[in-house]
């Protein structure tokens, strides 16, 4: 290359000093003017060749694209990926090194699989990755992305993250909503002890009374009571369920956007029926409220200071005329009429004339919490349980501590939990092993990492699994070993706040999960509430399996059934 460069730089040189002579041997000018043409245009040809091999020489120069496997035409990567895509992904690591490409359809994936990297796109290029990928059913469901979590980063995410994050998931909002969670918690101890001796499926019982919680703090549906209550209630646990099953479905209308127009596998169609369905329950809930407001004083609505989202929305209105601040007025205008009619006391639109935006974000915020959130919460009381559970000397320490900070003679309150260290600790080792982060980030200009180029738009995923279960950063890695979170205590090094990648369940840097202080508080009550109340065993002739199923969140493939045994003396503390 530099030697190309050479031949043609003495070229240019000797027909410039051919020229430089005939000037100085002082012919005349049209002699000049009939050679000097011929000499610039070859000069101005040898510079663009030049040129030409300069800008070539440097692209070439410009980063590759990282390695990765031979992928077929049209297709990509796509057959060979098979089912347990967070196993495949990790030995893919071994083969092609600690960041590598695929293509799924015509779409580029890019994994990374070292915290080194992770840090260059989560804290050094925060800003770049800021994005989400779209799929067909999450477009569906999110009203083309107008969510929290699949919306671009633009003024739209940024007014709903200041609102999930300073309002629903406060402090005090927090604090005051612990009367629906010691509610939900117990109302499960109850239930759980009606079935001492008998199989409990720990997953659903977990989903249930997450869930209800969840949804209490969206909307707080306490006056929805007897059959009302439980119709809505059950309907809206199987539409959940169903929205999680179509959300876990390979989509080939994400593969290969021109065909995403045929729907071929009806994943869109499907979609849009359960969101059909959630539409009419959302119209009917936010019809309900709007008229018990109408008829209540200001200050009548909840409890201890609580505010469900619903609440939230409305005292963001009062607030904005009193201050009348833009930010105020610019969610105002977002959160739409069905605040100034419902304040006014004016009938309300029937759910026929389609849905406000309003409307939209009560649902989208129910859909981000409910179904993500709580597949998540409740696939991981399920892990943390069955590796309790196989591990009796962790269960020992568990129990220990809880009778040592909670006593024998009471159940478990919130304010116990700070002092739970080693319970929260399991809680954090079984987040290392088993949590799944695959909500890719996306670029929004071409970018480096690890000296390989990422393009604008590609897929890029930080493979939590591979990271949290590699030997280089945890000793015995696939130990479950709780005491390893313990080393530290005091410092922040274990924290969830994700500064640490070599342990970010939640993610990391602007578009982490913000809801980790919610999730941790529940999880902690709520097994903290399952170990002291019970002893717990497998059903007789049962043998653990710890095999795990992929999908939106990593499941245990066989659900864990338990039998639960009476633990406490006093029997009427389960009432
Ligand atoms: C075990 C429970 C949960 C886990 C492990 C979890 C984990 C995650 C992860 C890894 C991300 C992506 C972070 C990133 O890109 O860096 C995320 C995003 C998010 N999570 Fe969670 N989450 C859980 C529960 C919840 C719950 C209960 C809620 C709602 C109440 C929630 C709301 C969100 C939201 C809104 C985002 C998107 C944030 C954004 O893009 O700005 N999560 N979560």
């Amino acid at each position: 290359m530099y030697s190309h460069f050479s031949s043609h730089k003495m070229t240019q040189n000797s027909h410039a000093s051919s020229w430089w002579q005939w000037e100085v041997m002082g012919n005349n000018k049209d002699e000049l003017s009939i050679l000097a043409l011929p000499v610039i245009t070859i000069t101005i040809v040898i510079l663009g060749v030049l040129w030409n091999k300069l800008t070539l020489s440097t692209s070439s120069r410009s980063p590759p694209l990282p390695p990765g496997p031979r992928s077929l035409p049209v297709v990509g990567y796509l057959p060979f990926l098979g089912c347990d895509l967070h196993i495949k992904l990790t030995n893919m690591a071994h083969t092609y090194g600690p960041i590598y490409k695929f293509y799924l359809g015509s779409k580029l994936h890019v994994v990374i699989n070292t915290p080194e990297l992770a840090k260059e796109v989560v804290h050094d290029q925060d800003e770049t990755f800021d994005n989400r990928e779209i799929s067909v059913a999450t477009s569906v469901l999110s009203y083309r992305g107008q969510d929290v979590v699949f919306s671009k980063n633009n003024a739209n995410w940024v007014k709903l993250r200041k609102i999930f994050v300073h309002e629903f998931l406060s402090n005090k909002n927090l604090k005051a909503c612990s009367s629906s969670r010691t509610y939900e918690v117990r109302k499960t101890i109850n239930k759980v002890f009606s079935k001492i001796g008998t199989n409990v499926n720990i997953r659903e019982i977990a989903f249930l009374t997450e869930g209800n919680v969840i949804r209490r703090m969206v909307w707080d549906d306490t006056f929805y009571k007897g059959e009302k209550g439980a119709h809505l209630g059950a309907e809206l646990q199987m539409i959940t369920s169903n929205i999680v099953k179509i959300l876990g479905q390979p989509n080939l209308s994400d593969f290969f956007p021109s065909l995403a127009r045929f729907d071929l596998q009806g994943v869109e169609r499907n979609m849009k029926k359960q969101l059909e369905k959630l539409e009419q329950i959302f119209a009917s809930i936010i019809e309900d409220r709007i008229k018990s407001n109408s008829k209540m004083s200001d200050d009548g609505i909840g409890d201890e200071g609580k505010k469900d989202f619903l609440q939230i929305l409305l005292d963001l209105k009062d607030q904005q005329d009193l201050n009348n601040t833009q930010v105020k007025a610019l969610l105002l205008v977002r959160f739409t009429l069905t605040f100034v009619i419902s304040n006014r006391h004016i009938s309300i639109p029937p759910p026929s004339v389609g849905f406000s935006s309003f409307d939209v974000n009560l649902k989208l915020l129910y859909q981000d919490a409910s179904i993500l959130g709580t597949a998540g919460m409740a696939s991981l009381i399920e892990w943390t349980m069955a590796n309790i559970m196989r591990n009796h000397e962790v269960m020992k320490r568990v129990q220990e501590e809880l009778v040592k900070i909670v006593g024998p003679n009471n159940m478990v309150e919130e304010s116990h939990l700070p002092n739970l260290q080693y319970l929260g600790a399991t809680i954090k080792e079984t987040f290392r092993l088993h949590s799944v982060a695959l909500l890719p980030r996306v670029p929004r200009k071409d970018c480096v990492v690890g000296g390989y180029a990422i393009p604008k738009d590609s897929l890029v995923h930080l493979n939590v699994f591979s990271i949290q279960r590699n030997p280089r950063y945890w000793d015995n890695p696939m130990e479950f070993n709780p005491d390893r979170f313990l080393a530290n205590e005091g410092t922040n090094i274990w924290d969830y706040h994700g500064n640490n990648l070599k342990f970010f369940p939640f993610g990391s840097g602007k578009r982490s999960c913000p809801s980790f202080p919610l999730v941790k508080k529940m999880q902690m009550f709520f097994l903290a509430s399952l170990l002291h109340s019970f002893d717990w065993t497998l059903p007789k002739g049962e043998e653990h399996d710890f095999t795990e199923s992929f999908g939106i969140v990593l499941n245990k493939r066989k659900p864990l059934i338990a039998v639960p045994y009476q633990r406490l003396p006093d029997p009427s503390l389960y009432m």
